[in-house]
C-alpha cells in the first residue's frame, strides 16, 4: 500500500454519531503514525439534514477538502446510489460504510463485515464455523453473516424478534452464498438449535448499557459453543459473563469495532495501523466513559 497524502481530514457522517469512540481512536492512531490526520462527527440530526440527502453531503465534504468519510446508521445503503464505484464485498452486501474521496471518484468499502472477520479470526482463532446461530438480522447482523460466510460458516441459522426479517435476511445470504445452508428460526427453537451449533453472534441492541440483559435464555449456553457479542458498551455483557461462566470461549464486541477501524484508517491513509495500539486505545476509552 502506498501513502495518498500526509495529511488526512476523515469525517463520520450519521445520526447521533456524537459520542462515537472512532473518530478519537483514528486520531490517535494518525498522531502515533505522524501524521497529519483531522477525523470529525458528522450529525446530520444535530444540523437538521435529511439523511436522504447522504448524496449531497458527500457532494459537500469532498468539494470541502475532506479525503474519505466513515458513513454510519441511517445511511448505510441509501449511500450506494451516489458513489461512482463499489468494493465487491460491500457491493455483495449491499452496505457502504467507509467512502474514499479519489482522482477518480468515490469509491465505497465496508469495514464492518471485513473488521468482524478480522476481529473473530483474531480473537477466535481455529473456532469450528460448521453450524452457526446468529441472533440479530439487523444491519450489523447482516455484515456479521457476510463475514462468517466468507469465513466458511457451512451452516448458518439466523434468529430474530422479527420472524419476517430474519427469514428474508436467511434468503439473501443464500443468493449471494449457494454453497452455505442458510436458514432463518425462531427464538423459541434456541433450545433445539445451540446444544448442536459451534457457535452463537449476538447481534441485537440487547445487553447494551440502555438495553441491559441476555436476548435469550443462558442456560441454552454450553461449553463447547464458542460465543460472540457485537456489544460493545459495555465490553463485558451479562451475555459474555454467562458465557465464560458456562466454560465457552468467547469473542467480545470490541473486536469489531476496532477493526472496522483498522480497516478503514488502512484504506484511507495506505498505510497498516498498529491494530493492538488501536484495541489499547479504545478499550481504555470504553473504561474511561464507563466510570
Ligand atoms: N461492535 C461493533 O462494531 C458494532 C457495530 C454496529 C452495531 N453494533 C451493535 O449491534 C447492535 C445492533 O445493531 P444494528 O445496527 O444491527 O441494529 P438494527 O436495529 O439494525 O437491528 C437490530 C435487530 O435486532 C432485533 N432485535 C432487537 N431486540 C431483540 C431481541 N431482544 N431479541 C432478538 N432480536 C432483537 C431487531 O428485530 C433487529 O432486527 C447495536 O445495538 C450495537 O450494540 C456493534
Ligand atoms: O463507531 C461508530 O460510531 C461507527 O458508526 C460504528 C459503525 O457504524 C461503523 O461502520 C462506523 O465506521 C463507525
Amino acid at each position: 500500500m502506498t501513502t495518498r497524502t500526509s495529511s488526512h481530514l476523515v469525517g463520520l457522517i450519521g445520526t447521533g454519531v456524537g459520542p462515537s469512540l472512532t473518530p478519537a481512536m483514528h486520531m490517535a492512531e494518525g498522531r502515533a503514525q505522524g501524521l497529519d490526520y483531522v477525523y470529525r462527527p458528522i450529525d446530520l440530526a444535530a444540523l437538521d439534514i435529511a439523511p436522504d440527502r447522504i448524496g449531497e453531503v458527500l457532494g459537500w465534504a469532498r468539494a470541502l477538502g475532506f479525503d474519505a468519510v466513515n458513513v454510519t446508521h441511517p445511511c448505510k445503503q441509501i449511500v450506494l446510489r451516489h458513489l461512482d464505484r463499489i468494493d465487491p464485498v460491500a457491493q455483495q452486501l449491499g452496505a457502504v460504510n467507509t467512502v474514499l474521496f479519489t482522482d477518480d471518484g468515490t469509491v465505497g468499502h465496508n469495514t464492518d463485515t471485513t473488521g468482524f472477520a478480522h476481529g473473530f479470526t483474531e480473537g477466535l482463532p481455529d473456532a469450528d464455523l460448521d453450524t452457526v446461530v446468529l441472533i440479530g438480522a439487523g444491519g450489523a447482523g447482516t455484515a456479521v453473516a457476510d463475514a462468517l460466510l466468507r469465513l466458511g460458516c457451512r451452516h448458518l441459522t439466523v434468529v430474530d424478534l422479527d420472524v419476517d426479517r430474519a427469514s428474508s435476511l436467511a434468503r439473501e445470504l443464500t443468493q449471494r452464498h449457494p454453497a452455505a445452508q442458510v436458514d432463518a428460526s425462531s427464538f423459541d427453537k434456541l433450545s433445539v438449535l445451540l446444544p448442536d451449533s459451534d457457535g452463537v453472534v449476538h447481534a441485537t441492541p440487547t445487553g447494551m448499557a440502555e438495553h441491559p440483559g441476555v436476548a435469550f435464555d443462558p442456560a441454552l449456553l454450553h461449553p463447547d459453543l464458542w460465543v460472540a457479542d457485537i456489544v460493545y458498551r459495555p465490553l463485558d455483557t451479562e451475555m459474555l459473563q454467562a458465557a465464560h461462566a458456562a466454560g465457552c470461549r468467547t469473542l467480545d464486541g470490541g473486536r469489531m469495532a476496532v477493526h472496522q477501524a483498522v480497516d478503514a484508517f488502512a484504506l484511507i491513509t495506505g498505510i497498516s495501523p498498529d491494530a493492538d495500539r488501536m484495541s489499547r486505545h479504545f478499550r481504555q476509552t470504553v473504561e474511561n466513559r464507563a466510570r
